[in-house]
C-alpha cells in the first residue's frame, strides 16, 4: 500500500479505504489563507488523519447479518453440492472424484479446480486428516488463501479528482453499480460527479440524469456523439468544480465486438489528455451469473484497459461463486465489490473468508 494511506484492510466491511494526505500536499490556497497564528484548517475530513477512518456505517450488524445471508442464498446451489460431498464420506479417490465435479459444476475452471485438489490431498497427507470434516476445514483454508489476492479496498482521496471508468458487457449492471457506489461515496463525505458516456442509448443517458438529480449527484451528458468528449468534459469540470470522485459510465459491449472495444480503449486514453494520471481506476463489472464467460470477459477487458479492479453483480441470482476462483488463478484482478441486490446496502466490499464461508456453509 502507498505511503500515507491509511490501510483499512481490518475490517473487510468498511467500504472504501481512504488516503492519508502528507502535510506537504495541503493545498496551497487552504495553507495561505491560514492566519500565521491560527491553527492550521482542518483537512477535509475524509483525507484527515485517523479520525477520518470510516467506520462501517453502511452495515449495521442486522444489514451485514441479512447480506449474508442473501450471499448464502444466492451461493446455495453450489454450496449444497460442495457440502453434501463431506457428509459422512471416507477420505478416497471417489470423494476427490465428486469434489473435482462439483468444482467445475461451480465454474471453478480447470486450473483453479486442480490447484485446490492438489493442495488438499497434500494437506491431507501431510495433516494426516483422517475425518472428512477435516477435509471441508483444509478445503476451506485453501480457498481463503487462493481468493484472499482478490480482496482489496478501493482506496479514495488519493487523486482529486479520483477519475474512476467503469465497463462491462450489456445488462452487467454497471449503471445500478455506479448508482450504488455514488451513494456509498457520498455517505463517506465524498462529492461524485457522473458522466454519462453510454452515449448509444437515450434511455441509459437519460435514467442516469433522473437518477442524479434525485440524488444530488451533477451528471454530464451529451445529446449525442462521442463517449470520449463525454468523460473528457466531465474530468474537466471536476477539476474546476474540485469534485472528488468522477465515475465515468460506458455503454455495454462484448469482447468480440473489436470496434466497441477500440473505442473504450480511446476513452480511456482521452482521459488521460484531461488529467494525465487519469483514470486511476478501470473497473470490470461483470454479472455473477456469467458463468466461465466471466474469466473470458476479465481476460479480455484486461487485455485491452488493464483493469485495476472489478464489481461482481447478481450473486443472488442463480450464481455458482466458483468463477471467483478461476480468476483468481488465472487473472487475479482485485474484486473491490460484489452485489447481492438492487438495494445500496446489496453492494459490499469482497471478503474472501466470508464468501467462503458462504459457499462452505
Ligand atoms: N438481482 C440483482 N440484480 C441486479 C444487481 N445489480 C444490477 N441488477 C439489475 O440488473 C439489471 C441491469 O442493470 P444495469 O445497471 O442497467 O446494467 P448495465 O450494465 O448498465 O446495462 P447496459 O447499460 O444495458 O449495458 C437491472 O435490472 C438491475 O437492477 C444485483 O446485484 N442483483
Amino acid at each position: 500500500m502507498a505511503a500515507g494511506a491509511i490501510d483499512r484492510n481490518d475490517s473487510p466491511y468498511s467500504m472504501f479505504s481512504f488516503f492519508k494526505r502528507k502535510s506537504k500536499d495541503t493545498p496551497p490556497e487552504a495553507a495561505d489563507a491560514a492566519p500565521a497564528q491560527a491553527p492550521l484548517p482542518a483537512e477535509p475530513a475524509i483525507v484527515a488523519a485517523p479520525a477520518a477512518v470510516i467506520e462501517p456505517a453502511q452495515t449495521p450488524t442486522e444489514t451485514r447479518a441479512s447480506w449474508m445471508k442473501r450471499l448464502k442464498a444466492g451461493l446455495s446451489k453450489t454450496s449444497t453440492g460442495l457440502t453434501t460431498l463431506f457428509v459422512g464420506a471416507r477420505i478416497d479417490e471417489e470423494l476427490y472424484e465428486e469434489l473435482e465435479a462439483a468444482l467445475l459444476m461451480a465454474d471453478a475452471g480447470v486450473e483453479a479446480t486442480q490447484f485446490l485438489l492438489n493442495g488438499l490431498k497434500r494437506r491431507v497427507r501431510e495433516q494426516k486428516l483422517t475425518d472428512a470434516s477435516q477435509v471441508k476445514t483444509a478445503l476451506r483454508a485453501l480457498m481463503i488463501e487462493l481468493l484472499t489476492p482478490l480482496q482489496k479496498p478501493l482506496v479514495l482521496g488519493r487523486e482529486q479528482p479520483l477519475v474512476i471508468m467503469i465497463a462491462g458487457v450489456n445488462g452487467a449492471g454497471k449503471t445500478t453499480t455506479i448508482g450504488k457506489l455514488a451513494k456509498h461515496m457520498q455517505a463517506h463525505g465524498q462529492s461524485v460527479l457522473l458522466a454519462a458516456g453510454d452515449t448509444f442509448r437515450a434511455a441509459a443517458r437519460e435514467q442516469l440524469t433522473v437518477w442524479g438529480e434525485r440524488n444530488n449527484v451533477s451528471v454530464i451528458s451529451q445529446q449525442s456523439g462521442d463517449p470520449a468528449a463525454v468523460a473528457f468534459d466531465a474530468v474537466h469540470s471536476a477539476q474546476a468544480r474540485k469534485t472528488d470522485i468522477v465515475m465515468v459510465d460506458t455503454a455495454g459491449r462484448l469482447p468480440t465486438q473489436l470496434h466497441l472495444m477500440d473505442e473504450l480503449k480511446k476513452i480511456k486514453r482521452v482521459i488521460g489528455k484531461g488529467m494525465a494520471s487519469a483514470p486511476h481506476e478501470v473497473l470490470l463489472v461483470i454479472d455473477g451469473n456469467t458463468g466461465q464467460n466471466a474469466l473470458a470477459q476479465v481476460q479480455a477487458f484486461d487485455d485491452a484497459l488493464s483493469l485495476t479492479g472489478l464489481v461482481i453483480t447478481k450473486l443472488d441470482g442463480t450464481a455458482k461463486g466458483g468463477v471467483l476462483a478461476a480468476i483468481a488463478k488465472v487473472r487475479p484482478v482485485p474484486v473491490y465489490f460484489i452485489g447481492v441486490g438492487e438495494q445500496i446496502e446489496d453492494l459490499q466490499p469482497f471478503s474472501a473468508e466470508d464468501f467462503v464461508d458462504a459457499l462452505l456453509s
